[in-house]
């Protein structure tokens, strides 16, 4: 969501340092042909196709932010470390790609000094950062179409019509990086959906068309996403609106990619990339992962770090409890989320955002760069059955936002179809709070699970991945004793 004119205070940007530059870039391109490592200054490759590798003291499950991070923390403290990640590539739903000559990121993008975990990781590695254009022009939907408006219009309007949405939440998120600390207040509010709030607010059928693109269409449904989940990110940006919507304004300028190689690079972890993992077994002092292509490898404590909406995809041993393997099969992220970026041109083209109402194939449409060939733009849908690599398609969905606009190109992801992420960004369903939320965040025998979407704080970012990955590697380490 930016906002015209209401930028927070200008984060303070770093220089790259000469290190940070070296180790990503150029590591990165040259991993991927190798197919199985992380080339780091210090992280080690694997070799060889064995069958059965040494035994190590800790193998991680999973080379998202949250893979890396806790591969970082655990090598710090002397502790050997396998990675094993699936794809033929680091980072999971962290990912920059190139689009019409500009990198661009398909998943995980802004990052924010409200969100301490990765902020001491862009302070760390001195990402410097950079945001998207400023809108000209702001689009949201009414009960009856579209109101066009100046982008602070827009934003003035939600911002009173959403404040009031969270009142309370100071003081049942009084510390929102201890989410159930009021668990006491959080017991009649957290089987609310955000539909039930809306619900309760009486808003005009025009109030709430205003509102719902940010709620129920990037979400899915207001009826599946939990009041206590956005409420969340509110007290989490720090109760106001501008808090909010601030949060969604800066990325790095390296990339998702490059900050995931950054981490990594840190840590003596070896990596093999093209590693899905089909079996745990846990025989109570270690334990045997397989992968798909029937490697094994030992260690004495697990992370898994992978999606929950993946867990059940792994045969455990011993079975998981049931609160694991419920939650995985109900899901934690918007399972049709995409996320596409566009290459238009038109002649009434400008730096437009948009937002549609829930359930409209495109959900929101936001500038990110001007060209003279015409603007790069970023969509996002969370309408499964929508394809918004049909250029004619697309093109049809965005005229109500700007007649006339013509789709040059387009790249999509569909991350609820990636068979290793089988959803987006986390989004905690009615009464997953107080419900089997502490539970799974548990170690399971010498099994640890990590990940954004099981995070105390920003469950859902990238944020919350760094946080889990550093909460990880305690527990793992408390497994092996130390
Ligand atoms: C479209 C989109 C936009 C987003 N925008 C933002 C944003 O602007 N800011 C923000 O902070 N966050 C954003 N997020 C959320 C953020 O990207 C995620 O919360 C975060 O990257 C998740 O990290 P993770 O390590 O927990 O999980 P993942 O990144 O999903 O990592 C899990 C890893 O496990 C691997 N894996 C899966 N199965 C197996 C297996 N069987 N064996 C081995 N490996 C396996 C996967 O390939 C993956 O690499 C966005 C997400 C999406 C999808």
């Amino acid at each position: 969501m930016n906002a015209e004119e209401k930028l927070p205070t200008s984060p303070t940007a770093h220089a790259p340092s000469r290190r940070s530059v070296l180790t990503t870039a150029g590591a990165a391109a040259l991993a991927a042909p190798l197919g199985m490592t992380a080339l780091g200054s210090q992280a080690r490759a694997a070799s060889g196709t064995q069958a059965q590798a040494d035994a190590v003291d800790v193998i991680v499950i999973g080379a998202g932010i949250a893979g890396v991070t806790t591969a970082r923390e655990l090598t710090a403290k002397g502790l050997s470390t396998l990675v094993l990640e699936a794809r033929d590539r680091i980072g999971g739903r962290a990912w920059t790609s190139t689009f019409a000559g500009e990198q661009v990121e398909m998943g995980g993008t802004w990052v924010d000094q409200r969100q301490p975990n990765i902020w001491r990781e862009v302070q760390r590695y001195g990402w410097d950062l950079t945001s998207d254009i400023i809108p000209t022009r702001a689009v949201a939907p009414t009960a009856t179409g579209y109101l066009e408006s100046t982008p602070t219009d827009v934003y003035n309007q939600q911002s009173q019509l959403i404040t009031p949405l969270f009142d309370g939440s100071e003081q049942y998120f009084e510390r929102p990086y201890e989410p159930l600390f009021r668990e006491d207040l959080l017991a009649d509010l957290d089987p609310l959906s955000m539909r039930d709030r809306l619900d309760q607010m009486r808003y005009s059928p025009d109030e709430e068309a205003l509102i719902s693109g940010g709620i129920g269409g990037l979400t899915g449904s207001a009826s599946t996403i939990g009041l206590t989940t956005m409420a969340h990110w509110w007290a989490l940006s720090g109760w106001t609106f501008d808090d909010y919507a601030a949060t969604s304004t800066y990325r790095p300028v390296v990339g998702s990619t490059a900050m995931a190689q950054s981490i990594l690079d840190d840590s003596t972890a070896t990596l093999r990339l093209n590693s899905p993992v089909a079996s745990v077994a846990d025989n109570g002092t270690s334990v045997t992962v397989t992968t798909k292509s029937g490697e094994t490898h030992t260690a004495r404590a697990v992370v898994l770090a992978i999606p929950v909406n993946l867990w059940n995809s792994i045969d455990f041993a011993p079975s998981l409890p049931t609160e694991y393997t419920t939650l995985s099969t109900d899901g934690i992220g918007v399972r049709s989320s995409q996320k596409f970026i566009m290459h238009v041109r038109g002649a009434n083209l400008d730096a437009f955002y948009a937002e549609a109402a829930p359930g409209a194939p495109v959900a929101m449409v936001i500038p990110f760069k001007e060209r003279s060939d015409g603007n790069i733009m970023i969509g996002f849908s969370s309408n499964g059955s929508f394809d918004p690599s049909n250029r004619t398609r697309l093109q049809a969905e965005l005229q109500p936002f700007c007649e006339g606009i013509e789709v040059v190109a387009v790249k999509a992801q569909h991350w609820g179809n990636d068979p290793y992420s089988a959803g987006g960004w986390a989004v905690r369903r009615p009464g997953l709070l107080t419900g089997p939320f502490r539970a799974v965040q548990q170690p399971q025998g010498r099994v640890v699970f990590a990940g954004s979407d099981i995070a105390n704080g920003w469950a859902g970012f990238m944020d919350g991945a760094v946080e889990s990955g550093f909460t990880a590697s305690v527990q793992a380490s408390q497994i092996l004793g130390l």
